[in-house]
């Protein structure tokens, strides 16, 4: 019997924990690595990210309009005239209808759930109508009529990258630094639900 080869089992164990070890780091490092979308990729999951930030951040002043004026919150025919404009420019631009109407109905969600946060936290404190809120009509309207044919681009850039690897990674570890919606991230589910679910599923037609 050769003693010369044996080695005992305790340092056979070592052994392997170690081999299983570097293989588990280059395992995940490779996984990283794969996972890592392209710059374009990236450019433009944050340009969308950032305008729904602008978008969302819009919804504390339509909050205090109405709160003024006593308007319900819900507008659907204001909802359904962008739905229009948003299925026009869909046509012209060659982005898909229904993930861009989806995606909308999601923002105006979104909106009227901040909208409806502050108005319940300012009937708690009473709040008297605020001095100068800005006009619904002529300013508040218009700024998100001015978004709207910028989040479809954005919207068309992101139908071509939505399926690639790690797209939905990136949109996750992002989402919390650059989509801030004042009522912890409640809004901003909303938001986003529909942008999750096109990197999930093949319902996004590839441009
Ligand atoms: C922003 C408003 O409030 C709600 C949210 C909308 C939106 O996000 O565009 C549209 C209509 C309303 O249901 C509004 O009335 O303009």
């Amino acid at each position: 019997m050769g003693t010369s080869t044996t080695f005992s089992p305790a340092f056979l164990q070592i052994m392997l924990r170690a081999i299983l070890l570097v293989a588990l780091v280059l395992g995940v490092g490779y996984q990283v690595h794969a996972a890592e979308p392209s710059n374009d990729a990236r450019q433009t999951v944050d340009q969308l990210l950032r305008l729904v930030d602008e978008r969302l951040a819009i919804a504390p002043d339509v909050a205090k309009a109405k709160w003024n004026s006593g308007d319900p919150i819900d507008a659907p025919a204001r909802e359904a005239q962008i739905l229009d404009s948003v299925v026009a420019e869909a046509t012209r631009e060659g982005i898909d209808e229904a993930f861009a109407q989806t995606f909308f109905k999601h923002q105006f969600e979104a909106s009227k759930v901040i909208q409806h946060r502050l108005h319940e936290q300012w009937r708690q404190t009473e709040q008297p109508p605020f001095e100068s809120p800005p006009d619904l009509a002529e300013d508040i309207r218009p700024q998100l009529d001015q978004l709207t044919p910028q989040l479809m681009s954005s919207l068309r850039d992101f139908q071509v990258v939505a399926e690639s690897e790690g797209v939905r990674q990136y949109l996750e570890n992002n989402a919390e630094t650059l989509v801030d919606d004042g009522v912890g991230g409640v809004a901003r589910e909303e938001a986003l639900r529909p942008l999750y679910e096109a990197t999930d599923t093949a319902n996004v037609d590839k441009q």
